[in-house]
């Protein structure tokens, strides 16, 4: 059947989210997934953590101690705005965080819209209007101690931390809001992964993958179903 374009008509992209709680593994699957998806050629990496509110006017003490594992500390609605300008085929201006210093740096990222846009961030799966922008929702699930541990290790090697700040951070506010915000929110899930088990993970990068290049255009269908009688 022959289709009408119009120029108001949508850039046709798919969403993946990949939700779960600090050191689940969302970082290590988005990547796998976006790898096997062709990268840059066919996909949009966007990271809830680079918009983290800019703390930069606030004294380093005072930074240290914000409670980063609740909503209001990150501006959603910017990776809202974002995610819609691209599925409109508009080009997208993104910012970027610095961890040790808790503020937006002055570099920004211009991306381009792509056929599958994958969303990681602990807090995805809290914020309503981000949901809806999610067509395909994976939360990453690990037990607490596997995930403290991972977080210990990448925290002090990648994020300049302490152990103490560590432990002090987890106790106060990573895993309080954890049980509030992140664990609720897996029941917004499409697919939940097993993040402590490797084939667990590997079947779902396999799953995931075969899927998106398929709904997302980039491979053909092999089913039989959609075709004309
Ligand atoms: N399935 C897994 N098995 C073992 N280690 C993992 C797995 N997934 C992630 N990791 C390790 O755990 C650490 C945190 O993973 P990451 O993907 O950054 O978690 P998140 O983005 O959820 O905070 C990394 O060092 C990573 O190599
Ligand atoms: O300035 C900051 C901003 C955030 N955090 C912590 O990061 C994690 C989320 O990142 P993951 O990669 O999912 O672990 C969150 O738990 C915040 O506590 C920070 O330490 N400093």
């Amino acid at each position: 059947m022959a289709t009408t374009e119009t120029a108001t008509t949508a850039f046709e992209s798919i969403t993946l989210g990949i939700a779960g709680g600090t050191g689940a593994g969302k970082t290590t699957l988005a990547r796998a997934v976006y790898k096997q998806l062709g990268g840059e050629k066919n996909c949009v990496y966007l990271t809830h953590d680079h918009y983290y509110r800019d703390l930069s006017h606030k004294p380093m003490e005072e930074r240290s101690k914000t409670n980063f594992d609740h909503p209001d500390s990150l501006e959603t609605e910017l990776l809202v705005q974002h995610l819609q300008e691209l599925k409109q085929g508009k080009i997208a201006v993104l910012p970027t965080y610095d961890f040790a210093t808790h503020s937006r740096t002055p570099v920004t990222t211009m991306v381009h819209p792509k056929k599958i846009i994958i969303v990681e961030g602990i807090l995805i799966f809290t914020h309503p209007e981000l949901v809806k922008e999610l067509d395909i929702k994976v939360f990453v699930d690990a037990d607490s101690d596997t995930r403290v541990v991972r977080r210990i290790r990448r925290d002090t090697v990648e994020r300049g931390r302490t152990l103490d700040s560590i432990m002090l951070q987890y106790e106060t506010y990573v895993k309080p809001m954890h049980a509030e915000w992140v664990a609720p929110s897996k029941a917004k899930a499409d697919v939940i992964v097993n993040s402590e088990n490797g084939q667990s993970t590997n079947i779902a990068l396999a799953m995931l993958s075969n899927h998106l290049l398929v709904a997302g255009g980039i491979l053909p269908s092999t089913s039989n179903e959609n075709q004309d009688r």
